[in-house]
């Protein structure tokens, strides 16, 4: 196809601005420099204080601090400085290849149905089964890590649910094709948007609440009733079950592709429908979900062999059904394709408030880092939402002259009946399979973080294979994100602490990576890598500067000395710039403001203990472990949620240094004004002390909602007392030793 006339499969463009941003970034650097200077060039000596020593120690400290966010700050630039877009064609894809399509094999991963509802899952698993791509070439795996018949139930239902659904959604082309996602959106639209279809409308949507209810009422009862399980076969499989860490493989092919009689109500085949409960034993270790997504490629490859694989976690609906042929795209495309490893496509969640109170429409990452990433070769493998090529993904090395044919048969052994296919697949779930072989090594996803995607991509992409990140405009996943502020740093704890490992790690992009691939890539996985480490810098800038406060002793220059004109350029530059960038990609101005703290609650908590943590690991003196996020909250909390009231209500130890810190803040702030009222006159103290106390109010100002939840709530999302308690305590005792000791 390549030569004169050739037509690529997708094109990749420059972002817009870039030149505005690189001139603009220049004099941030400069001014940065000058910051350094500025320390270093006037350190004090003893005469400058009585308690000079200790001001010596505080100016290492801030020197430290400042080299560590100009370092820091340099890092982000990879993220900025060649960000491209990519578009795809699908009409030529369609044109080239409609009848040699590649077979696509689905995962999708639950853990536990009290936190991932068995109704959420299957309306994932029936969105991606509705979508628009050749059901024979499509099949869709379910993995369940808490081996639950409830779960499986559910999924027993979809499957008949989905004949008619599928024709459905395909006879009227809707989007998206989560039922529940779809019946709340048709809800809300105006009446005669779908009157052509109200008849279908109706019945398809009783079908739908039927089976909704008859799932909800073995949830709600906890167990499967002898009637249900008389229905199907599959329920004997639970006889070997003792608990989720302790039970045989359990695996059912409750559609099978090849099966003439598996069609819809229309008569179309059905795309194959797997459910997988792994093998798990107590003395085995299951490696989390890198251990479930193994064991789904091995699975899957004696099933159906599909060539191109997908990941979607089970709150992660499709919502664009044609994600799977824009995937395709890349990696058809006749020039370019055959070095595309994976095709990443960003998380985007449905139950964002509007001013993104745990900023958590991740933003920043999806509109302009990944981008930047993708401009230096390509993105990170962040999880959900990821296309793989299934062989690169069980360790193919990149081999310039050999390119991997996309568009073949399945080779799929067919000959085989359902039973047999179902018992051999069966061994390759069991716990004993992966013992003196290379998976979670060299093959499938890497076992011992708590990143396993982000691992598994930088070594693809250290092999030499490029990845890509692709973001149509209709979003193509959609999940569920943290509701509580407590869920929102857990989960950031773990990506954070995944994340250092990875530094730590014989992976780590600052050494491993090394000529494998691009500076820029590097640094751009250094952004993420280093996490953890700003917690230090981050806590000594939010402690000491207004503990100096608090004395009268100026850390920065004075209000007429040049030396403040990088200090104010830099913030000025930084913040002014991380607001055009969050309003750019469509947030709100207080969403920016939520977003500033969160990163500073991230800063002093989450990554705090992510560093400990991670250095422990590394020493070997603790165990890795995953924290599933919880996907459903009460009734009360969603509405705090809905209200964009952060919710505290838990005595975690992140909760107490977030609300001692903030106190600390706020006792500063309040002898500084009483230093003012009472001491040597409101000019001087201003003239020599501006940078710390603007410094001190914004940490108050942002702190706000704490306050708040310290003091003046009565709600159930309050600071719990005991937090109150003991952080006033901490707070005062801080203070107090401060202003007596020193
Ligand atoms: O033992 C386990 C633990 C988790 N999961 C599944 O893994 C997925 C991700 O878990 P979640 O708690 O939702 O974590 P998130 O932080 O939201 O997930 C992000 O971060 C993970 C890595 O930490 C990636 O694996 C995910 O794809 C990515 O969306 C969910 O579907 C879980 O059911 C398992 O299958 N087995
Ligand atoms: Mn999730």
């Amino acid at each position: 196809m390549a030569g004169d006339g050739y037509l690529p499969l997708f094109e990749t463009r420059r972002a817009k601005g870039i030149i505005f941003y690189r001139v603009f970034a220049v004099p941030v650097f400069v001014c940065i420099f000058l910051i350094w200077v500025y320390r270093l060039s006037h350190i004090p000596n003893e005469r400058d204080h009585q308690n000079g020593r200790l001001t010596l120690w505080v100016w290492i400290g801030l020197f430290a601090a400042e080299l560590w966010f100009g370092f820091y700050w340099i890092l982000t630039q990879a993220l900025r400085w060649k960000r491209v877009h990519r578009q795809t064609f699908r009409n030529r894809l369609s044109q080239r290849y409609e009848s040699e399509l590649p077979g696509v094999d689905i995962f999708v991963c639950t853990a536990d149905p009290k936190i991932e509802p068995p109704t959420m899952v299957i309306n994932t698993v029936l969105s991606v089964m509705a979508y628009d791509y050749p059901t024979d070439k499509l099949s869709v795996y379910l993995s369940d890590d808490a081996g639950s018949d409830l779960t499986f139930y559910a999924l027993m239902e979809a499957s008949h649910f989905c004949k008619h659904w599928i024709p459905y959604c395909k006879k009227f082309n809707v989007e998206p094709r989560s039922p529940a996602a779809y019946f709340i959106k048709v809800g809300e639209a105006r009446g005669d948007d779908h009157k052509s279809q109200s008849k279908d409308l109706a019945a398809i949507k009783r079908l739908y609440e039927e089976m909704e209810n008859r799932i909800q009422t073995a949830t709600k009862l906890g167990r499967i009733t002898e009637e249900i399980r008389m229905k199907h076969k599959g329920f004997s499989q639970w006889v070997s079950y003792s608990s989720r860490l302790d039970h045989d493989t359990i695996l059912q092919i409750l559609i099978d592709g090849r099966d003439p009689n598996a069609v819809d109500n229309e008569g179309c085949a059905l795309p194959t429908l797997v459910y997988l409960a792994r093998e798990k034993r107590p003395q085995y270790f299951h490696n989390f979900k890198a251990g479930a997504m193994n064991a789904l490629i091995r699975v899957s490859s004696k099933i159906s062999n599909g060539q191109v694989t997908l990941n979607v976690d089970c709150d992660m609906y499709s919502n664009n059904s044609q994600a799977v042929r824009d995937a395709l795209c890349f990696f058809m495309d006749e020039e370019k394709g055959h070095e595309v490893a994976f095709v990443q496509f960003p998380q985007n969640f449905d139950n964002v408030t509007k001013n993104e109170l745990y900023s958590n429409s991740l933003r920043i990452y999806s509109e302009v880092e990944f981008r930047g990433m993708d401009g230096y070769g390509g993105p990170i493998y962040s999880g959900s939402g990821c296309f793989h090529r299934r062989e690169i993904l069980c360790g193919r090395k990149y081999d310039k002259e050999t390119k991997i044919e996309l568009k073949r048969e399945n080779d799929s052994k067919r000959e085989e009946s359902l039973l047999e296919l179902e018992e051999t697949s069966k061994a390759l779930a069991s716990c004993t399979y992966e013992a003196n072989t290379q998976w979670g090594k060299e093959i499938g996803l890497k076992y011992g973080c708590p990143v396993e995607d982000v691992m598994t991509g930088i070594s693809i992409q250290c092999q030499g294979w490029k990845s890509v990140f692709c973001k149509p405009e209709r979003d193509a996943f959609l999940g569920v994100s943290p509701t509580t502020l407590l869920q929102f740093l857990v989960q950031r704890k773990r990506w954070s602490e995944g994340d250092f490992q990875i530094m730590l790690s014989r992976h780590s992009p600052a050494r491993y990576a090394h000529g494998k691939i691009s500076l820029g890539l590097r640094l751009g996985y250094c952004c993420y890598c280093l996490w953890p480490p700003n917690c230090l810098a981050t806590l000594f800038y939010s402690i000491v500067p207004s503990l100096y406060l608090l004395k009268g002793i100026p850390l920065f220059p004075m209000i007429s000395s040049p030396w403040l004109i990088p200090f104010a350029y830099v913030m000025f530059a930084k913040y002014t710039c991380s607001l055009a960038e969050f309003m750019w990609s469509g947030g709100t101005a207080l969403g920016w403001w939520n977003e500033q703290r969160l990163w500073l609650y991230l800063r002093t908590t989450s990554f705090l203990f992510a560093f400990i943590d991670a250095i422990l690991k590394t020493l070997g003196f603790s165990e890795s472990s995953f924290v599933v996020t919880e996907k459903v909250a009460d009734e009360d909390v969603s509405q705090r949620y809905e209200k964009e009231i952060m919710e505290f209500g838990a005595a975690s130890s992140m909760f107490t240094i977030l609300s001692t810190l903030a106190l600390l803040n706020l006792f500063c702030m309040i002898g500084a004004v009483k230093k003012v009222i009472v001491g040597d006159g409101y000019v001087k103290f201003y003239e020599t002390m501006l940078l710390q106390i603007l410094l001190c109010s914004a940490l108050v100002l942002i702190n706000w909602p704490l306050y708040q939840g310290l003091f003046l709530r009565k709600d159930n999302g309050k600071m719990p007392s005991s937090v109150t308690t003991k952080s006033l305590v901490l707070a005062l005792s801080v203070c107090t030793c401060f202003t007596f000791l020193y």
